[in-house]
């Protein structure tokens, strides 16, 4: 299981690289790396588990931020509604994004990342809707369309994997800089 002190924090060249794609049929370690990313979300998600080993909750994980450079990366966005069902959670594997809206969005809040020791604030301007291409652990190939939080998770993700940071997006001078089109999402 993954704690604190395996997560790779900013400063470290893994963080900046272009992942390697991921070959099927999955390695034994691949697929270990997959439960482990997805494990680390669900331990983080539970208040009494999350506090036991120290974690910083996530509702995501990609590979770098563990130190392993291969495009692969657990998403589990919370459930919203009542009925406890996630919108979105997969591990998602060689992740292309095929096609985006022009309209952005971003999180309220902004972003954080466990990478990212610092809390930085601002808004972070994304694609409100994103269609995704991925392969599952099984290799099965998947593409569905994604809007506002699911989408802004998956974003966070697929940067990882390009060697990009939550903050790069964030503008410098006017953190807070919205244009009136843009989705804010809670
Ligand atoms: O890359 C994943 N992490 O760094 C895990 C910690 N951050 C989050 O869970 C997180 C928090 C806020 C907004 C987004 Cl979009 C994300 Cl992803
Ligand atoms: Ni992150």
């Amino acid at each position: 299981m993954f704690l604190m002190k395996d997560i790779v924090r900013d400063g470290d060249p893994v963080l900046r690289q272009e992942a390697a794609d991921v070959t099927f049929p999955l390695s034994e370690e691949d697929q270990q790396l997959a439960k482990d990313l997805m494990e680390y979300l669900v331990v983080s998600q539970d208040p009494e588990q999350c506090k036991k080993y120290g974690l910083r909750a996530g509702v995501g994980l990609a590979a770098p931020q563990v130190g392993v450079s291969k495009k692969m990366a657990s998403v589990l966005v919370p459930p919203t509604e009542k009925d406890g069902k996630s919108p979105f959670t997969d591990v998602i594997i060689n992740p292309v994004i095929v096609s985006e809206s022009v309209q952005e969005g971003a999180l309220t809040e902004g972003e954080g990342c466990l990478s990212v020791d610092k809390d930085v604030p601002g808004f972070v301007p994304r694609h409100d809707r994103i269609t995704l291409r991925y392969y599952d652990v099984n290799g099965e190939k998947h593409q569905l369309r994604l809007k506002n939080y699911p989408a802004i998770v998956c974003q966070h993700e697929i940067d990882h994997l390009h060697g990009m940071l939550f903050y790069d997006h964030i503008n410098n001078d006017q953190p807070f800089t919205r244009d009136d089109d843009m989705i804010m999402i809670e």
